[in-house]
Formats: C-alpha cells, structure tokens, sequence
C-alpha cells in the first residue's frame, strides 16, 4: 500500500508596514519556519533574514521580526500569540549603533595608521557599553540587536560580547559569566543560546554558529550579598582577559564590548560592604572599572537613569548614562519559564541543540541533518579521583558552629573540599553541575605552606576554650591542596553528577562528549540539572 502524499501547504501570509514589527511567542508545541517573499531586508534581532531560505525558529522563542520598508513574509503556521505593532525601538538602536559605530571606525582609523591624526578626533579605543535594567526590560535583546547590527555592518568588527547575567539567558550554562568574540551576526532559532554557542567537543550545529567563548563559574545565578566577593573576583579576572585580548587583537580593540547585565545590577545595596553605607551600586562600579566601561544604556527606569547619572564614581571615570525606551513587545519571564530556559541551556550543552522537527525537514533540507548527532557521555568516577570543591564563605563550616565571642577570619574565596561521605542534604551533590578547572603542577601546595583556618578571640577573656575548639575545627575541615585562585579560573567545560554509589564510592558524571575529562578539579555551585526531556 502506497503512502498518501502529504496534503500541499497553505500558504500563510504576514505582510508588513514599513517600520512595524510582526512579534511572536512560541508555545511547547509549535515550531515554524519563515520566508522573506517580498525584495526588501527583513530582519530578526537585526540579523538580515537570507532572502526566499526558509529560516526555522524552535519552540518556545519569542521575538519580533522587523521590515524598515513594506514586506511580506510566508510563515508554515500562525502562533497562536502573535501580533504586528507600528511601535518599535528600532529607530533609537540604530541611532546609538550609528554613534557606536563613528567611535569604531575612528578608533580603528587611529590603532591601524601610523601617520598623524591631522585634526581628526583621537579616539584610542572601541566604545565599551553596558546594558542595564530591571527583570525583563530587554537587555539581552538590546545587546544582541547592537552586536548584530555592528557585526553586519561589512567592516570586518569581532564585538566582545559581555555575559554578565548568569541567569538566563547566558551563553553557557547558567551559573556563569562569559566572554565571547562573535564575528557574524547572531541567529535567532531558538531560545537555548541567544549569544550563540560556544564550541563544544560536540559536533557543531548549522542553527547556531560556534563563537568563540570564555566563562567563569559563579556556580549561582544571580550576585547577591552572599557570593558578591567571588564576584568581584570573577569580574576582576574577565576584565583581565578582556584587557590581554585588546593588547593582542587591535580589531578587538576597535570593536568595542557591549555587556549584558544582571537585573541585580539594579539594586543599589547589592555587593555593598557593610562597613561603606555610602557606596551604592557597587555591582555598577565594578563591572566599569573592570571592563573600563564609557556608557551605560539604562532600559527605560528613570530612576535608575537619574541615580546612576548622579553616581560620583561614574561621574569621575566620565562614564556616559543614557536611557533608552523600553520596547512594547518584550515579553515578562515569569519563574516556571526561566526554570524552562535554564534546563533547556543546560540540556543543549551536553545533547546539542534540539533537532529541528520533521515537519519543517521538507523545507529546510540539509540544515537538518546535522542535528541529533551529538554524543553525550556517561561513566564513573571515583570520589577519590574526582576532586570537587566549593568556593567562597558561604560554604565554609557555619560561624554558630563558633565559640560565642569568636569570629573567624577567612579569604572570602577559599576553597573547601566537599566530601561526598557526608550527610546527603549537607553534601548536597546529586544533580549537581560541576564546572572543570584547569590544574598545572603549580597550582598544587605542599601540605606544610597549605593555609590553615585563623580566628579571632574576641575579647571576651576566655582564651583557653578559644584556642581548644579552634583546633577541633581544624582537625575537621579538610585542607585542599590547591592555590585558592584556581576557584575562580576560567572554565574548561562543565559535568553533571547524575548518580552516586555510596557503596563503590563512585560518582556517574554526564559530559558532553567521550574521553578523558580535560581536569579531574570541578568546582560545584547550586546549579542543579536533571533530565526531563
Ligand atoms: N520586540 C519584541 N517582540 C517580541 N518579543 C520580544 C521583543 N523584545 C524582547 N522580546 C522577548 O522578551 C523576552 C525578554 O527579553 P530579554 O531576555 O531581552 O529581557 P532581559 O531584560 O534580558 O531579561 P532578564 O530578566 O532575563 O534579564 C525574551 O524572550 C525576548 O526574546
């Protein structure tokens, strides 16, 4: 018996104004495809459509297309939540693009002539801008619509791309900030990695060009009060890297960094130290000084736009505060869909981004095929051979643990050893995701310089308990033989502890691809994963 051929399409039509914007989201079960019929560019997050190529975008994204001029664009199904609007923020993007783009090209003028400026401006570097704004303003859209009009703009410009939200969406896992170089624009196919995806030992994937990507591991998805030390620290060492690559790579320099933020960034008492109630937007400070930030967009929120404008160490460094409106189509995350997100990220990572589905193969054609062909690894480990750490005061023993009076004096960035033998709500490892870090023999102390827990007696005049329960204390905590600082090193990939055998002292980890792991160091967080897919 012979299949019934499939049933011809309907054509479905979405035909444009100039200067309006069709905006969809995407639910679990639909996914479509659209194609530019009409001769005019047409773009999504300022990435030019290929003309008449069907252009696939998986389920659960929302976003807008864009027509400057009159267009018509032929989608396989109409979502159910989709609408055109006439208001859109492109106009004021392209403006602060165009002012981007004069300071790259003079910066570019200046680092690759030798010959005298003759009266031109002498800029000696690429604008270095950061976005800011509370939850679900747009920023990520915003960073991703300036770096792919610059990266489509013909002048040959490798962007840096800040990812200073390690919430959602970030371009690795959540849990970390990152660095990243893109030197074509940005595609738009589905929600996992808007920043584009960094290289993997998996088979790269035609939806999402491999970027080139750098991260740190803050193991959390948000600074707060608790972690702002290992922060601080994080964003130190980007900065660092940053600085290194513009030393080594003029065309960087002259490209310029465009930094997406947290929407912590927003709080003013954030990162503060207690002993300083005048500082306030300190996350702020930092990340400009460390990145040498000369303008921040605020996303709509005037307060913010006025109390930042009026933040003396911004007004000292000259750095620009401009604000920028709010687009009409950004659509609120609530909790459950970010949940979604970060386990869509975090599936991506080690399986690949998700097959295009069936009903789209016809169309597409050969894009298809490379998708599915990922290799995910599963295999175990010994407690012994893995050696997994935390970072930072958080996970220290507890000060109540203290004698009264007593406090202790630790680096805010030590390392503790987490010993898988312990109670299973205190060691807290199943599920977890592990960041590996790179070990050289270096890094490695002789037990007799390892650092040794200090405390302080307060004077309270009861020495001799002090010093006995400090010595318990010692006996308990077990000393990592490492140099502290590889705790906030750059990330060579991440693991995910999927189960853990007590009886054979084995860990099973899930990598993303076969062999030997780069490092048996990981540094686990509180992101936690489990496959529901
Ligand atoms: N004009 C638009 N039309 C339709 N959807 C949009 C538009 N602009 C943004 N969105 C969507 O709104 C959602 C929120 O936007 P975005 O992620 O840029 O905000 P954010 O401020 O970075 O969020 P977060 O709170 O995670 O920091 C995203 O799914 C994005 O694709």
């Amino acid at each position: 018996m012979s299949e019934e051929p499939p049933a011809p399409r309907e054509q479905i039509i979405v035909d444009l104004e100039p200067g309006s914007e069709w905006r969809f989201e995407l639910e679990a079960d639909e996914n479509i495809a659209l194609r530019v019929l009409s001769p005019d560019p047409v773009f999504i997050n300022s990435e030019e459509l290929p003309p008449a190529t069907w252009y696939p975008i998986h389920r659960y994204t929302k976003g807008a297309l864009y027509a400057p001029t009159q267009a018509r664009v032929e989608v396989t199904s109409l979502p159910a939540s989709q609408y055109i609007s006439t208001s859109t923020i492109h106009p004021q993007l392209l403006n602060v693009h165009l002012a981007l783009e004069r300071n790259r090209i003079l910066a570019k003028r200046q680092l690759f002539s030798s010959g005298p400026s003759n009266g031109v401006e002498r800029v000696e570097r690429g604008p270095r801008v950061m976005i800011m704004g509370p939850p679900s303003s747009g920023k990520t859209t915003v960073v991703k619509n300036l770096v792919n009009l610059a990266l489509s703009s013909g002048m040959g410009w490798t962007v840096g791309v800040g990812g200073l939200d390690p919430s959602s969406p970030s371009n690795l896992i959540p849990g970390t900030i990152s660095l990243s170089t893109p030197s074509h624009p940005l595609p738009t196919h589905h929600l996992a990695h808007p920043f584009g995806s960094p290289p993997t030992s998996t088979p790269s994937n035609t939806l999402s060009a491999d970027i080139p990507t750098v991260g740190w591991w803050l193991g959390g998805l948000e600074p707060t009060n608790r972690n702002a030390e290992v922060w601080k620290v994080l964003i130190e060492r980007m900065g660092e890297d940053w600085k290194k690559r513009c030393e080594r790579d003029k065309m960087a320099l002259a490209s310029g960094l465009t930094v997406d933020t947290s929407s912590a960034f927003t709080n003013p008492l954030l990162g503060t130290k207690k002993d300083d109630p005048k500082a306030r937007y300190t996350l702020v400070s930092q990340a400009v000084e460390a990145f040498e930030i000369d303008t921040i967009l605020v996303i709509g929120h005037e307060k913010l736009h006025i109390d930042l404008s009026r933040l003396p160490t911004l007004q000292q460094r000259g750095t620009n505060v401009i604000r920028i409106p709010k687009s009409g189509g950004v659509v609120d995350i609530d909790d459950t869909q970010r949940e979604l997100i970060h386990s869509f990220q975090i599936r991506s990572y080690f399986y690949g981004e998700p097959p295009l589905p069936k009903e789209l193969a016809g169309l597409l054609g050969k894009m298809v095929s490379v998708d599915g062909n990922l290799n995910p690894y599963s295999f175990q480990i010994g407690w012994e051979t893995l050696v997994v750490l935390r970072v930072g005061e958080e996970n220290s023993a507890p000060s109540s643990a203290l004698p009264l009076g007593s406090s202790r004096i630790l680096s805010p960035t030590r390392l503790t050893r987490v010993d898988p033998s312990g109670p299973a709500h205190v060691v807290r490892l199943l599920n977890t995701v592990l960041a590996i870090v790179d070990i050289k023999p270096e890094d490695r102390i002789k037990p007799e310089t390892s650092p040794k827990v200090e405390e302080v007696k307060a004077e309270t005049g009861e020495g001799e308990e002090v010093k006995e329960e400090q010595q318990e204390e010692e006996e308990d905590m077990e000393e990592v033989p490492f140099k502290e600082e590889i705790g906030t090193r750059e990330v060579l990939g991440f693991i995910v502890i999927t189960a853990i055998d007590t009886l054979k002292k084995k860990y099973t980890v899930l990598s993303p691809s076969p062999g030997k792991l780069p490092s048996t160091v990981a540094i686990a967080g509180s992101i936690e994963w489990v496959d529901s897919a």
